[in-house]
């Protein structure tokens, strides 16, 4: 998925979001090759946010991660990572690199990192919850089996990093079932949500958009999710279907199975809708937080929740 998401509008329908389904086989090299051609191409469209797909360097399956892993934090080499960050500055975009099995130490995490457009990198999240599932007859998956799970939210300001006032919460697919992770980036103050993941043919046509728009209504924020392109030989058949939606849970743009670009606009006054979307219809500020409440150890002590 590739997505741009700030240009203010002047009328002259410059497409300003796009987003794409990834083909992602077995051979990494290519795989990497793909992710880059396919950034020069949306930036040339036009894009200054590029999100890829969960797992876009790999198959994704538990046997796979090991194989594909890269070690980036010790010093080791990630073809992977150089050239997200290449990427990013060569085209001058914000990218949010999907994710893909990252080595530290004895431990293998799904991570996402996020570059700016100098190629920095500026963020990094390792998927929270692991897709440790069984539905007889139908998927047993189990993460755990290879990857251990990252250990704390990721927030992404793109105003800090010389971009537009977004504030992105990040999550990996599995991720997007957890309402807590999303309440959580809406009570740190994110308006847009972005989840690199790879629904199957199983969960995919039952969830995949149902969650989305749960997430982003109730939140009010945008919601983004970016799929590998689906392949019909692999172990795991990805559902494909990125798709955006606006704080009202409205669709603004969907592939279909194959792999696409999508442009979506999505512009400043689209973002100032989700303020007046937030005063519309204030339910943040009418949760009964004597009867339930949000906790986590990454939320700042006794500072009032934002309520735009
Ligand atoms: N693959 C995942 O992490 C999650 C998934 O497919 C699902 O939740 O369904």
């Amino acid at each position: 998925m590739i997505c741009d998401c700030w240009q203010v509008r002047n009328g002259d329908g410059a497409p300003n979001y796009t987003e794409d389904c990834l083909a992602c086989g077995t051979n990494k090299k290519a795989n990497i090759e793909n992710a880059a051609a396919k950034i020069a191409a949306a930036s040339k469209q036009g894009a200054e946010i590029i999100v890829l797909p969960e797992c876009f360097n790999s198959p994704y399956g538990t046997k796979y991660f090991p194989e594909y892993a890269e070690n980036v934090i010790e010093g080791g080499q990630s073809e992977t990572a150089l050239m997200l960050s290449t990427a990013a500055r060569d085209n001058k975009v914000f990218i949010v690199g999907g994710s893909f099995p990252e080595k530290e130490g004895e431990k293998i995490y799904n991570s996402c990192y996020i570059f700016n457009r100098d190629g920095d990198m500026v963020a990094r999240h390792r998927k929270v919850h692991l897709f440790d599932i069984d539905i007889p007859g139908k998927i047993t998956f189990k993460e755990s089996d290879t990857l251990s799970p990252g250990d704390c939210p990721t927030i992404v300001d793109l105003s800090e990093h010389g971009g537009p006032p977004v504030r992105m919460g990040i999550g990996i697919c599995y991720d997007i079932r957890f309402p807590e992770l999303a309440l959580l980036y809406r009570h740190l103050g994110c308006s847009m949500l972005v989840y690199p993941g790879a629904f199957n043919m199983v969960t995919g046509p039952a969830h995949w958009e149902l969650l989305l728009r749960a997430r982003a209504v109730d939140t009010q924020s945008f919601g983004i999710v970016c799929s590998p392109a689906r392949d019909e030989s692999a172990d795991y058949i990805a559902w494909g279907h990125s798709m955006i939606v606006d704080p009202w849970g409205e669709k603004l743009g969907e592939l279909q199975e194959k792999e696409d670009i999508l442009m979506v606009d999505l512009d400043l006054t689209q973002l100032a809708k989700v303020v007046s979307r937030r005063q519309n219809m204030p339910y943040w500020l009418q949760r009964r937080q004597d009867i339930y409440k949000l906790s986590s150890p990454f939320m700042p002590e006794k500072k009032p929740s934002p309520d735009k």
